[in-house]
């Protein structure tokens, strides 16, 4: 067990900690801040919610020389919703001793950015498409930047980021530490990534899986037909606190969050064609628990740490296994119990046999629950209901009724019909959504990397990923259109950062 009193940090760092709440460091935590202190490159690879956000933010808190104006660490994320969380993060981190943190990111007013600017933040938690921008209107200079983290490295040294990392990196004139974090480093991505780095330390934590052991993982053989009925069967059931469910286009989230309105529940949909201003209202929403469930696609996957995220059903199964580690993360954090369930149909199982390769972890089989399941959870949210209004409700204006209705029927008959009454029915109103092709393993590359080349071509996953590219143009990668692959890739950095 380590304590951050072990730690040779500030006094200011140590006390914001422990008004975070954290009394012990975390595995990664113990490995990293030593090494993020001492100065030295470093890769860290640790499962999700076990804490990497402060794993490299003390070490570049304690870094930032407080007297100095200039912007002096940077932060990479790959989404907006991310770079602002790490730079709340930060923010709690580093306020004590005076050290602000701003975030910067696509579809923010840039002028409402370049004021901000002027506050002098000493670290940026940026996404790297505005951050570019801000570099060539020189609002934002790298020349005196002592540290640069990637998070979610893996994914920003892909295809669709690692353009614009370049070209980053080689404006950070300076002698500088480099730190990079995931739950996930495919071996081809960490060789590209040493390449960035000076004689990097590894600190990968140990334990087989890539998963955390906190999650119990399942999955359910659909039909493709199936798979909306299922997915409100298992709401039912389950009753997840916060629930997110991940599509595979922007078009599917949007049918999915429509045909969950359609039958009652709160639902919000997120993904890259919605205005910022939208995509923060679903986030607040989300994290206040105004709705019980977001709709996503792979936007939401990484690296987001939303309190209270009991559930994650992969309504589309993922395209690769990073990906599916990156979603199921979404629960199961800092030590709390979360559950994943990932619809497969019958052609995609091959799939889920590379994802359960690549990850180490078998994934539970579970059957589609039948109707009586259903009214059974149904029964069960009732009787809850029932109890906590008792608990907590002040019931003084029915006592009396409740009295009168007792002489004339016995308590134990009363109380079944408020039980019948209370039990929803399924909800059955129809709901078409445009199906989608299933995601098949491709031949002879079956090992889960097989859209982490790190040639130049634009990958395929990446793109579909930000892009939320539908999955259907099957032609290769390389019988695409020139003009259209680049197209895409520049939305896709529009769009995103
Ligand atoms: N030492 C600690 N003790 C208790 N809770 C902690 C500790 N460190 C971090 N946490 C909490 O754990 C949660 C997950 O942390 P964080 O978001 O940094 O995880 P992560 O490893 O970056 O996950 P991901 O791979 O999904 O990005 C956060 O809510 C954070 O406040
Ligand atoms: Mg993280």
């Amino acid at each position: 067990m380590t304590t951050f009193k072990e730690f040779d940090i500030s006094e200011e760092t140590r006390s914001a900690i422990s008004s975070m709440g954290f009394e012990e460091a975390t595995p990664i935590q113990a490995q990293a801040i030593p090494v993020g202190l001492s100065g030295k490159d470093l890769i860290g690879q640790a499962q999700t919610g076990t804490g990497k956000t402060t794993a490299f933010g003390i070490p570049l808190v304690e870094k930032v020389d407080i007297k100095d104006k200039n912007v002096q660490g940077i932060i990479l994320a790959p989404t907006r919703e991310l770079a602002v969380q790490v730079a709340e993060e930060l923010n709690r981190i580093g306020g004590k001793k005076g050290i602000f943190t701003l975030p910067i990111y696509g579809g923010q007013d840039i002028n409402r950015q370049i004021r901000a600017l002027k506050n002098r933040p000493q670290i940026i938690s940026a996404t790297p498409g505005r951050l570019m921008d801000h570099m060539r209107r020189k609002t934002i200079r790298l020349d005196n930047i002592h540290t640069v983290v990637l998070d979610e490295a893996d994914e920003m040294l892909n295809m669709g980021f690692i353009e614009e990392i370049e070209e980053i990196l080689e404006a950070v004139t300076s002698e500088h530490q480099t730190m990079l974090f995931s739950a996930t480093m495919p071996a081809k991505i960490e060789a590209l990534a040493r390449k960035f780095m000076k004689d990097p330390e590894m600190i990968k934590t140990k334990s087989k899986e890539m998963t955390v052991k906190n999650i119990d993982q399942h999955y359910i053989d659909v039909q493709e037909k199936q798979k909306f009925d299922l997915l409100t069967r298992l709401l039912d059931i389950q009753s997840p606190e916060l629930a997110i469910v991940f599509g595979r286009t922007k078009k599917r989230v949007d049918e999915l969050t429509e045909g969950l309105k359609k039958r009652g529940y709160s639902a919000e949909g997120i993904h890259g064609d919605l205005t910022q201003s939208k995509r923060d209202h679903v986030i607040r929403l989300f994290k206040e628990q105004t709705i019980d469930i977001m709709v996503a696609t792979d936007v939401a996957a990484r690296g987001l740490d939303i309190t209270g995220v009991t559930h994650v059903y992969n309504f589309d199964i993922p395209q690769d296994p990073e990906s599916y580690v990156h979603r199921i993360g979404r629960t199961g954090r800092a030590g709390k119990k979360g559950l994943s369930v990932t619809f497969v149909t019958p052609r995609e199982l091959d799939h889920l046999r590379v994802i359960e390769n690549v990850t180490k972890k078998k994934i539970e089989r579970k059957s589609i629950p039948t109707y009586s399941d259903v009214i059974a959870g149904n029964k069960e949210s009732a009787i809850e209901q029932l109890k906590s209004t008792a608990n907590k409700d002040d019931l003084k204006e029915y006592k009396m009724v409740a009295e009168q209705l007792l002489e004339e029927v016995d308590s134990v008959t009363l109380l079944s019909a408020a039980i019948k009454l209370l039990t929803k029915e399924p909800d059955r109103t129809p709901v078409n959504l445009t199906s989608v092709a299933p995601i098949r393993v491709k031949k002879g590359k079956g090992d889960g990397n097989r859209r982490r080349s790190n040639d130049r071509k634009p990958r395929a996953g990446g793109d579909r990923k930000f892009n939320d590219r539908k999955p259907r143009d099957r032609r290769g990668k390389d019988q695409r259109p020139n003009d259209q692959r680049k197209k895409r890739n520049n939305r896709s950095r529009k769009e995103n950062s």
